[in-house]
């Protein structure tokens, strides 16, 4: 049997006395939007720390295609494909939207600083590739109406969607969205659902999420994982896991209110 596309297991992370990630495993196939969700402090950024190498897992293996990728340095991971946004948007706020791209595309640059140094045809050949694949995601997200603009000076949202086109832009095979619709209004996390099954369907990219909107999360995702105090408490359908009773009492409260939370997903 092959391996799977990825592969987290048992990974745990400790902060002190406290297990922040404990002992979760998951696997996730090539192409699928794979959910985590649970309350404040589940251990759902951990998760993500560890996979993008922020953090040192204290036990288990993270795996990409067959390899182990668990104690590789961080620009390794970013160049064997995994990208990532975090959930305070992370981006050069004085530089425009396009340098912003054009950063994202750099990952791949595989020209060496002499030949930079002399621009050879090599040089420019890169840069033009380089180019045509952020003009790709400025037409994909949209972002033509703000390629000149400062980051600092665009609302909110707008910022949100260079973000994910900066990650775009690193050619990822995987994914990680951190929270993709927070501080977003109902019509710009709409958005956001769109730009996801586009870049699923379209870039053929895998992508893992965390998310609080369940409208969203049971939207785009195929699978989701609910996790609470570090550990996983259901894996399965968004519809399975949402009614699960243990993810009812940890992560919704109570049940007369998951079920109001289906209904407004299923409406
Ligand atoms: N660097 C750190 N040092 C100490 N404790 C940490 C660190 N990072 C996370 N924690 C703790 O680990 C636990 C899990 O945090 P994490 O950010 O992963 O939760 P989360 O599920 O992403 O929460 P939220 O939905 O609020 O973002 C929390 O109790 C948090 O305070």
């Amino acid at each position: 049997m092959s391996a799977p596309f990825f592969e987290a297991e048992s990974i745990a992370v400790q902060f002190g006395g406290l297990k922040a990630v404990d002992g979760v495993s998951f696997t996730v196939g090539k192409g699928e939007v794979f959910t985590i969700i649970g309350p404040n402090g589940a251990g759902k950024t951990t998760v993500f720390n560890i996979i993008s190498r922020i953090y040192n897992p204290t036990a288990g293996r993270v795996m990409l295609e067959g390899e182990e990728i668990t104690k590789l340095p961080a620009h390794r991971v970013a160049g064997l494909g995994i990208a990532r946004t975090f959930q305070n948007i992370e981006l050069f706020e004085h530089a425009t939207v396009l340098q912003n791209l054009l950063i994202g595309a750099h990952v791949h640059r595989t020209t060496n600083p002499l030949a930079e140094a002399l621009f050879l045809p090599s040089v420019k050949r890169a840069e033009v590739a380089l180019r045509e694949k952020v003009e790709e995601v400025i037409d994909l997200l949209d972002l033509a109406v703000h390629r000149d603009a400062t980051v600092a000076g665009l609302p909110y949202g707008a910022r949100k969607v260079v973000e994910l086109g900066r990650a775009l832009c690193t050619r990822p095979k995987l994914l990680l969205l951190d929270e993709p619709s927070s501080g977003l209004n109902v019509e710009e996390t709409e958005d956001m659902a769109f730009w996801i099954e586009d870049i699923t369907r379209d870039l053929g990219i895998t992508v893992v999420m965390v998310e609080h909107d369940m409208t969203l999360v049971s939207r785009v995702s195929d699978r989701v994982m609910a996790m609470n105090q570090g550990r996983v408490l259901a894996m399965g359908s968004p519809a399975e896991v949402q009614h699960h009773p243990a993810v009812v009492e940890a992560y919704i409260g109570t049940p007369a209110a998951a079920e109001a939370v289906a209904e407004r997903a299923a409406s």
